[in-house]
């Protein structure tokens, strides 16, 4: 792999390659061998300087604007390069400049970049909002469309070398940085808002449901003290391998950077070096490496050999060896050399050609940029720019595809700590969490559900588009992770936002069911896409657990469509959004629900982002999930991400058995494991598109939802086959089903009591009266005593209903009885 292409890699910014403005040249650090030694590409350990915005100034950014959005300090000695060369020499300077070095623990503490972590996925604006049913449009501000903006180095009362380039020499440049810094979007749309959540959120919280969710730490829990201490040792032993190997992986790298800066000019591998075979280890081989220390320079290149060779395998490939050997190879030196567990490599390869997996593999070893998202509540984006410019940090518009987003390359001040955060004026939130909030794209006035919320970043973020209108309704399993979430709320100026503590599946019933406009499920899930945040994620995640997810999430869904109201005048969404990158998690779960609601896929309104799987393995797809949206740290420079939008169509629900979607989850899962491909094919593959597992190839999207066969085109186990596959899980699974009913049994139980008690009580008081209204009349009696009577009848529960019931019946008997006698005495 070239090395510039790494470069670019490191340090674009999120969003889509093709939208960012083309840097005038390369990038300093791809021409400093020692600066690009530490940090090569994407395979670099985080430094500092990376955790600021990818370590150098990304390609993709304005270079251009490069100075006036230096800090200001940085500003003054800057003077015109005479010619190009020094202009470069100057760049390169002011890289050093900002080099991990300066950016001290105490400037940047661990801390501050956790509070990034807290956010994982915030939101984005509306603005976007591409639905064609055509009820999401938002109305343009006025107040942002006059932030139609001159960039914030204003506020440092410098002229930039662009901005003060005048129409002959910078009229392209100032354009590109006016669009940049533009609120106006093309579709007249604006932006206000964001949101956010994060890996450890997401385990920490499921845990305490028992949802299997839970984090690795808390496993041990309940074992004695030798055993937590055994474990402490296991976890600082894990801990210690995984420097080492991070450390060797180091010295591999910049050694083979030598190679490359010796192979070629511009660190392009020769051809020669292309078109080396690469000999596979005999078995022998193979267990001797594993005894023996890893050598990790020879895994490295064998890696990268493994990787051409299957790309080209005819012209490449050692004779008498087969691909299948090459890839089992490849899977062992993955593996090894990133430290990834057999599932995760093999998930990984089933979803990408080998390159590419290995692309995203190490995209993955490096942080997604530092990125803000600006609280249109408080303040605007250019506003809040020029304030942090002034306080030493160096960041950029995030972008064309948002205009409430700034990535950070370097700062001189914790982002976490400055008077503007503190003021509530941006939120630290990864770029990936903007995108579910922008495809929800709330309208103000309306109910909003954000049914997974803790931390809040995407929550304060609908807020801000809702402008602190209408009401939204924050839900959070966990009571702990309540505390950030009213945090955030309250320092961000949230007015409108309910907090409520319920299991999401529970929602439908508290809230009522089709009583609200939106909903967002940001749901929990395995953290696949946020390897590079939590690395312990690729080697603790297992098929078992992936399924757990999935099995909760599918729930949460549901309810999320149930608590929506389909004759929403202006909303009726569900937007459904995981970190995960595994299909079960979304694709599958979202086809789940096309199956059980009258729902549709719509589009997101996301400008970029690959169109979601219809075929994969052996699963099968509704068409429609073509317009479900995955994002990719490799291609989008954002954490692993999945977002797809429903509209409801009815409130009616599909009857479908509920062993028929676990069939199909089984399935696959089995089919995952090349166990049982047999025993579930497709039963309609037949009917789907054919060529290439990418939805991409061929996925047209159904806008009507697609015929019911193509719903009904899972594969399918039997539950016999099921129950043998999975005899624990099964077993579990029961158990736990068995204990909800329950519980929803005793709660039916107790509504059912109290109607039943109401009824009563309503009965006792009519007949009260009608025996009150029998008596009175047949009897004469004086007016004054009904009160009396009508009041003993009117008491509450059954013994009132008896009391007045069965005293008028009586006494109806008794006066039957008397005139009788009155009869017979006078005959
Ligand atoms: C991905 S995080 C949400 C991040 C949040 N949307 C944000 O942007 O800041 C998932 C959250 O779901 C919560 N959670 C887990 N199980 C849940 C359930 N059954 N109902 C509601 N919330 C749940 C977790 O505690 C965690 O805070």
């Amino acid at each position: 792999m070239a090395r510039t292409k790494e470069v670019k890699k490191a340090g674009r910014a999120p969003g889509p390659a093709a939208q960012a403005p083309k840097r005038k040249r390369e990038e300093p650090a791809a021409k400093a061998p020692a600066s690009a030694g530490k940090a090569k590409g994407a395979t670099a350990p985080a430094s500092k300087k990376q955790q600021l915005g990818g370590g150098r100034k990304p390609a993709g950014f304005t270079d251009h604007n490069a100075k006036w959005l230096k800090p200001k300090k940085q500003q003054q000695p800057v003077e015109e390069p005479s010619s190009e060369e020094e202009e470069e020499d100057q760049e390169e300077l002011s890289v050093e400049e900002f080099s991990g070095e300066e950016l001290s623990g105490e400037e940047f503490s661990e801390d501050e970049l956790g509070m990034m972590d807290d956010d994982f996925g915030s939101d984005g604006q509306s603005g976007s909002e591409g639905d064609q049913d055509g009820s999401d449009e938002e109305g343009s501000s006025s107040e942002e469309e006059e932030d139609e903006e001159e960039p914030p180095a204003a506020t440092n009362g410098k002229r930039t070398k662009a901005a003060a380039a005048g129409p002959a020499g910078g009229k392209k440049q100032q354009q590109q940085q006016q669009e940049l810094w533009s609120d106006d979007d093309e579709e007249g749309e604006e932006e206000r808002g964001f949101g956010g959540s994060s890996d450890e959120e997401i385990s920490g919280s499921s845990d305490e449901e028992g949802d299997g969710f839970g984090s690795e730490g808390e496993e041990g829990e309940g074992g004695s003290e030798e055993e937590e201490e055994e474990e402490e040792e296991l976890e600082v032993e894990r801990r210690a391998r995984a420097l080492d190997r991070a450390a060797a992986r180091r010295r591999a790298e910049a050694e083979a950077e030598t190679r490359d800066m010796a192979a070629g000019e511009d660190g392009m591998e020769t051809n020669i070096q292309d078109f080396e075979v690469v000999t596979l280890p005999s078995g022998q081989q193979i267990e001797a490496e594993m005894l023996a220390p890893f050598d990790l320079a020879l895994v490295q290149k064998r890696i990268k050999g493994i990787v051409r060779t299957l790309e080209n395998f005819k012209q490449l490939r050692e004779g008498g060896r087969s691909r299948a050997e090459y890839l089992e190879q490849l899977k062992r030196d993955l593996a090894t050399y990133y430290g990834y567990n057999q599932f995760m490599v093999d998930a990984l390869l089933a979803m990408f050609s080998v390159g590419e997996a290995l692309e995203l593999i190490e995209a993955q070893e490096v942080p997604r940029p530092v990125t803000l998202r600006t609280n249109t509540l408080k303040t605007r984006r250019r506003e809040l720019a020029g304030a942090l410019i002034n306080r030493g940090v160096n960041l950029d518009p995030i972008g064309n595809w948002s205009k409430v987003g700034l990535v950070v390359y370097e700062s001189q001040v914790p982002v976490g700590a400055t008077p503007e955060y503190m003021a509530g004026h941006y939120m630290l939130q990864g770029a990936s969490s903007f995108l579910p909030v922008m495809a929800l794209a709330p309208q103000e006035g309306e109910q909003v559900v954000d049914m997974a919320a803790a931390p809040g970043g995407k929550t304060t973020y609908v807020a801000a588009l809702m402008r602190n209108s209408g009401m939204v309704f924050a839900n959070e399993i966990n009571k702990e992770r309540l505390k950030s979430l009213t945090a955030n709320l309250q320092r961000m100026g949230v007015t409108n936002t309910v907090v409520c503590n319920y299991d999401g599946r529970e929602l439908p019933r508290v809230l009522g069911e089709r009583s609200v406009d939106r909903v967002l499920l940001d749901t929990p899930c395995s953290g696949t896409g946020v390897i590079s945040k939590d690395p312990s994620v690729k080697s603790s995640k297992n098929q078992e657990e992936i399924w757990k997810c999935a099995h909760l999430q599918k729930q949460l869904l549901l309810a999320a469509i149930d608590l929506v109201d389909a004759g929403s005048a202006t909303g009726g969404y569900v937007v459904y959004s995981t970190c995960s990158m595994m299909v079960e998690e979304n694709e599958n779960v979202v086809n789940y629900a096309l199956r059980k609601r009258d729902v549709k896929v719509v589009p997101c309104g996301l400008e970029f982002g690959r169109p979601g799987f219809i075929r994969f393995r052996d699963f099968r797809f509704h068409p429609s999930l073509a317009e479900s949206r995955r994002f990719y740290p490799h291609a989008h420079n954002l954490d692993g991400f999945f977002v797809c939008k429903l509209k409801k169509l009815s409130n009616k629900k599909k009857e479908v058995k509920d062993e028929d979607e676990e069939e199909e989850g089984e399935g696959a899962d089995e089919a995952g494991k090349g166990k049982a491909r047999s025993g579930m094919k497709a039963a309609a593959a037949g009917k789907q598109q054919r060529g290439g597992q990418q939805a991409a190839a061929g996925g047209s999207s159904d806008e009507e939802g697609g015929s019911e066969s193509e719903e009904e085109a899972a594969p399918a186990a039997s539950p016999a086959l099921r129950g043998k596959l999975h005899p624990k899980k099964h077993q579990q699974e029961a158990a736990q089903q068995a204990k909800q009913q329950q519980a929803a049994g005793k709660e039916r139980g107790i509504v059912k009591k109290a109607r039943q008690e109401l009824m009563e009580e309503l009965a006792a008081k009519k007949a009260a009266a009608a025996a009150a209204a029998a008596q009175q009349q047949e009897q004469g009696q004086p007016k004054k005593q009904q009160p009396k009577q009508q009041q003993q009848a009117a008491k509450p529960g059954k013994a009132a209903a008896a009391a007045a019931g069965g005293g008028g019946k009586k006494q109806q008997q008794q006066q039957k009885q008397q005139q009788k006698k009155k009869v017979q005495k006078k005959k």
